[in-house]
């Protein structure tokens, strides 16, 4: 796995993660949009939203009460504060769901990802075209109940991707900002 990204298993026990799947499932979540497009993902972001379109971070909704325990959590096991976390996105897959290459939008600088209800293959390649090998791409099982973490190389210079799911995916991904 490239510098910067951290895998651990059974981050969460199986009570939080029921806790947070029913947190998760009486969210309103939308389907993701990109220019045109519409992703077979649902997603709700709070605390901050970041416009793909406009390429702009803006205020986000309130973050749900369900989710404090969990990012204090995370926040706590990394030496961060809470208040590091400054977007939280729930995003949901259904069976054959993916989300594709990509690097996340540059205001963000830590990336944690926690998996719920089912596991997922999670990959990685590097950002630039030419080291894009068929033997460079990395590939993990990160299963239900798992924390990951990206930073460093494994954020800048890598992109990630999911496979399809075979059953209903939640992720809850919390990210920091890099100082102004
Ligand atoms: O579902 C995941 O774990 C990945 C989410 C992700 O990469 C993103 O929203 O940028
Ligand atoms: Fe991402």
């Amino acid at each position: 796995m490239p510098q910067g990204f951290r895998y651990l298993p059974d981050f969460l026990s199986v009570e939080e993660e029921a806790d947070l799947l029913r947190g998760v499932e009486g969210l309103d979540l939308h389907p993701f949009l990109f220019q045109g497009y519409t992703a077979k993902r649902l997603v709700a972001s709070f605390g901050r939203d970041w416009h793909f379109d406009t390429r702009t971070l803006a205020p986000g909704r309130p973050v749900p009460p369900f989710l404090e325990p969990v990012a204090e959590k995370v926040a706590a096991h990394l030496g961060l504060r809470r208040e590091d976390f400054a977007e939280l996105l729930v995003t949901a897959y259904p069976p054959g769901a993916v989300i594709n290459w990509h690097r996340d939008a540059p205001p963000f600088a830590l990336i944690a990802g926690l998996s719920l209800g089912s596991d997922c293959t999670f990959r990685l390649r590097p950002q630039e075209k030419k080291l894009q090998t068929r033997g460079a791409t990395r590939s993990l099982v990160v299963a239900r109940r798992s924390l990951y973490i990206m930073e460093g190389a494994a954020r800048s210079d890598w992109q990630h991707s999911t496979a399809p799911v075979a059953a209903w995916r939640w992720s809850v991904t919390l990210r920091t900002l890099y100082a102004k």
